[in-house]
């Protein structure tokens, strides 16, 4: 299903976000960016001038009170969301917020409340799950392709400095579990949900951010998802979502993935003739061994999928077709989870075993 109105959007926020994101959001037939909003008037022009948009403010309050806008993106730094989108449900304008939601869990909370209060839409900007491949693998997962889900395993590094991306390393605008990590938490709460344990621990550099996070996340279900976020090394940023039929593995980069590769597994059958008549541990690793050969021989079908543009217009797209349907949430992305996010980057960011880094 496609959007069939014309939305006007307008975008809050300058830097490397909003560009792409206006960038994707014009490559659709019915979106238009008629608003830009900075707290510096010249920045806002220089990008509205860069992007084709009609009008630029120098705050962003003029931007979610604009007649000309009826949707707005969040793309500032973090500490800016809460504040932003509580403005803008206020202003009864529906809002896609970049990621990381917000700062806590508290404040997701917060906008969710509100949001819910009012009526009014909102959205995390987790563009990850609307990628063409991630709804390609959804589908496969809800059909039961792979079974129950057990385990889901994902990482996201970069190698960055303090020189190279100070924002990254700005323990309240950056860090590696709220700007990287939030991807391999979300693909985790998206299959298994809230952990019931959290486990992670993260080193801090000495700007104060968490430049690198890992652990793991443990369900009474008895699943259990690792994760790992780096903002000072890159890591291969793939992911493995394992399922008690089968698993699926997710290319690099494993947050706008094309490829991945899913496996049907089996149990494994009875010992055959020749293991059966070797005897103690031997005949046991054969066993073991021509089953594993077996499950080996059923598995490896890629899946692909590209996608066009830079891939940020799909979650663009999603908000116009909720919009379109009269939903104040979308069911892929829903506020219940950018909130689970949160608590469990919250509880990760207060580890106790707290490690320092010369990074
Ligand atoms: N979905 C994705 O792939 C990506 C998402 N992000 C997310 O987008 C958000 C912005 O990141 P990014 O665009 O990379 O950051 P940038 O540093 O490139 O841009 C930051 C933006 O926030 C505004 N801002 C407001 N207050 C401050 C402040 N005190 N210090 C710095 N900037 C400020 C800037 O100014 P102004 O508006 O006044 O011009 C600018 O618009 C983050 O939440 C990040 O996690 C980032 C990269 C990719
Ligand atoms: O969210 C993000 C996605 O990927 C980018 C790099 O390509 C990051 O810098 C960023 O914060």
């Amino acid at each position: 299903m496609s959007s069939s109105k014309n939305y006007r959007w307008g975008v809050l926020g300058t830097g490397y976000a909003a560009r792409e994101f206006t960038s994707g959001l014009q490559s659709l037939e019915n979106a238009t960016v008629t608003a830009v909003g900075s707290e510096s008037s010249e920045r806002a022009s220089n990008f509205a001038k860069s992007h084709s948009i009609e009008t630029s403010f120098g705050t962003y309050d003029e931007v979610i009170h604009s007649d000309s806008v009826d949707i707005v993106y969040v793309g500032t730094v973090a500490p800016l969301h809460r504040k932003l989108c509580l403005q803008a449900i206020e202003a009864g304008k529906p809002v896609l917020c970049e990621k990381p939601f917000a700062m806590s869990a508290a404040e997701a909370s917060e906008i969710a409340a509100l949001a819910k209060a009012k009526s009014v839409f909102c959205m995390e900007a987790m563009w990850s799950r609307f990628i063409p491949l991630m709804v390609d693998i959804r589908s496969r997962i809800r059909s039961g392709e792979i079974g129950e889900i057990v385990s889901v395993a994902a990482d996201f590094g970069l190698r960055q400095t303090p020189l190279s991306n100070p924002r990254l390393f700005h323990p309240e605008q950056g860090g590696a579990l709220r700007d990287l990590g939030v991807y391999p938490i979300s693909l985790a709460v998206e299959y298994l949900g809230m952990p019931d344990d959290v486990r992670i621990t993260c080193a801090f550099g000495q700007g104060g951010a968490d430049v690198r996070a890992g652990g793991s996340l443990h369900y009474q279900t008895g699943a259990i998802a690792t994760v790992m976020a780096d903002i000072s090394a890159a890591t291969p940023t793939v992911a493995t979502i394992i399922g008690t039929e089968g698993f699926i593995e997710i290319q690099s980069p494993m947050y706008r993935p094309t490829r991945a590769k899913i496996t049907h597994t089996s149990i494994p059958g009875p010992a055959t003739q020749s293991s059966k008549s070797r005897s103690g541990v031997s005949a046991r690793v054969h066993h073991v061994a021509s089953a594993v050969k077996r499950q080996l021989l059923k598995s490896g079908k890629s899946l692909a999928a590209g996608y066009r543009g830079n891939g940020y217009q799909y979650q663009a797209r999603e908000v116009m077709e909720c919009l379109d349907r009269g939903l104040t949430e979308s069911s892929t992305m829903p506020l219940s989870q950018s909130i689970e996010i949160l608590k469990v980057i919250d509880l990760g960011l207060l580890s106790k075993n707290k490690t320092p880094t010369d990074e």
